[in-house]
């Protein structure tokens, strides 16, 4: 969502754009008809630049149409200033002439707007059966190197990554490394097109390989339960207009793909809630903005996987509908002697410019110090430290996890709390059963280079449903009473403060009075 300051002197949100270029169905199903309702429920704005006419039903494809490249190109052109697109989504090629038009147009608009993100999804077969387009494979070639992300199904990513190596059966991972080699930045492999017999539960798995330098990539990998369903036509055109859509809001594609993979199984699960007893292949049922957790994949990951058998870590002991309220974050035992006897709830000490025996002196100074007066520090980091002296929690983020020995924490009896920036990295954490979750940063901070990892308001109230009942404490920006006010009014559990506290003029008055507005 972009702004712009009206004549009245208001801002005045716009909505984000996204175009999509496919193929229009006249069944309803897939193409256009499935990118406008994906669209309009995820709260973009749509053009459309129709590739082809086709002619279908729900039992065959009976005509293709390919509209006149001239067409198209005057539409972009007619369009290009109007209303600038934040995120393309191509569809259907329906032809030779388009893809070159498209591969000459794509190269000049990416020059002309840097930030404008390319979706693809290469349909070359129609769902209901018969080829969408004269193309082949190895002819989009040229094509790929302009695609931010492509989203292919396991039959297509098999006919793509055949451009690189034989055509042999390969695992995700291969198939996905040999798409990326063609040019695209990431490619999202969608599973749902595996074989489900009746009453079988069968693990519908999503994988995204994103290239991040050119040495390095990260591989994401959602799962979730296949739903049996005949309204599926048109689920892989609303899975990439979901991710064009969630992109064109701002969102990080591990998190625009977490959304996307959720807006599918809704939409799979309203469907099968009113399925009607026929056989029919019925237009893919779309929701809205999802939200509730029960719709969300859950994440697969190395260390997911290494901690099958990690016990659920202690709570917080707090009794029914209690909140832990404030929660200063200080750098020293100075710190912890001045706030501590203000009663507070919760402290956390983040200590990062020491080491050796002095950090460990601190750290049993600070365990013995916070004892006395029954508050819950959570030890920053340095979880053997803390196991060491027989400390009350461990903060850890992200990165921090894979280094860390969660089992023998979690056996020591210690409270965990991680850090969360986004959907993706909350359902990852709450897989290992936290005492809390904390989602950051909420608003942007000079504490911590947060770029990119800004939530805001309004993604904190998702978030926030999606911990369900773990609790959540807030973080990043929070330095003002306002600000204070309207991350408590979300119904997090606790704030977290750094500057507001540490940097204030008079932090024992600031940390009084904001303790005092959180119950
Ligand atoms: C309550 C709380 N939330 C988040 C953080 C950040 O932890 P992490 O991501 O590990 O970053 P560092 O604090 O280590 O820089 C936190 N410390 N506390
Ligand atoms: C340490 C830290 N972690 C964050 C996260 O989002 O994980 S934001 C942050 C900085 C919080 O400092 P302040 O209250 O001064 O903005
Ligand atoms: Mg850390």
């Amino acid at each position: 969502m972009t702004s712009h300051i009206a004549a009245t002197g208001t801002v005045v949100k716009n909505k984000a754009i996204i175009w999509t270029i496919s193929g229009a169905d006249c069944s309803g199903g897939a193409g256009i008809a499935a990118d406008i309702k994906t669209g309009h429920n995820l709260k973009v704005e749509v053009c459309h630049l129709i590739t082809a006419n086709t002619v279908q039903n729900s039992h065959q494809l009976l005509a293709i149409n390919a509209v006149d490249v001239d067409i198209l190109a005057a539409q972009a052109k007619a369009l290009t200033l109007d209303k600038p697109p934040a995120v393309i989504k191509i569809g259907l090629i329906a032809n030779q002439q388009q893809l070159t038009w498209l591969v000459a147009w794509l190269g000049n608009i990416k020059q002309q707007f840097s930030s404008v993100i390319v979706v693809y999804d290469p349909v070359l077969q129609a769902s209901v059966g018969g080829r969408l387009s004269k193309l082949i494979s190895t002819e989009l070639q040229p094509l790929l190197p302009l695609i931010d992300v492509i989203t292919p199904n396991l039959i297509e990513a098999t006919q793509l990554s055949a451009m690189v190596n034989s055509p042999t059966t390969a695992d995700v991972l291969t198939l996905a490394n040999r798409i990326l080699s063609l040019g695209v930045k990431a490619v999202i492999i969608k599973g749902g097109h595996q074989q489900q017999a009746a009453n079988q539960v069968v693990d519908c798995s999503d994988t995204c390989l994103q290239s991040l330098t050119s040495s390095q990539r990260q591989v994401y990998t959602l799962r979730a339960d296949k739903i049996a369903t005949n309204a599926s036509h048109g689920g892989g055109c609303s899975f990439a207009t979901a991710l064009a859509s969630f992109l064109a809001h701002g969102y990080l594609l591990r998190d625009a793909f977490t959304l996307s993979k959720a807006f599918i199984h809704q939409g799979l699960a309203l469907s099968h809630e009113t399925e009607c007893g026929t056989n029919d292949y019925r237009a893919f049922e779309q929701g809205p903005w999802p939200t509730q957790p029960s719709d969300f994949p859950s994440v697969f990951s190395p260390l997911i996987a290494r901690h099958k058998k990690l016990p659920p870590f202690p709570c917080l002991g707090l009794k029914p509908s209690e909140k832990l309220g404030l929660y200063p974050v200080v750098d020293s035992l100075a710190w912890l002697k001045r706030l501590l006897p203000l009663n507070i709830k919760i402290i956390q000490l983040r200590i990062k410019d020491k080491q050796g025996q002095a950090l460990a002196n601190t750290i049993a100074q600070a365990i013995a110090l916070a004892r006395s007066y029954q508050c819950r520090l959570f030890i920053n980091d340095h979880w053997q430290l803390a196991m060491k002296y027989g400390g009350y929690g461990v903060h850890l983020g992200q990165e921090d996890l894979a280094n860390a020995n969660l089992m023998a924490i979690a056996r020591a009896g210690l409270r965990l709390g991680i850090s969360s920036h986004g959907c993706y990295e909350l359902l990852l954490a709450k897989q290992l059963q936290p005492s809390y979750l904390a989602i950051g940063a909420i608003f942007a901070t000079k504490t911590k280079d947060m770029t990119g990892q800004i939530q805001g308001l309004a993604n904190l109230k998702q978030l926030l449903a999606l911990a369900e009942s773990v609790p959540v404490v807030a973080i990043g920006g929070i330095n003002t009473e306002q600000r204070l006010q309207q991350v408590w009014q979300t119904g997090v559990n606790s704030i977290a403060l750094v500057s507001a506290i540490t940097k204030a003029a008079q932090p024992l008055e600031v940390a009084k009075k904001w303790q005092a507005q959180l119950v």
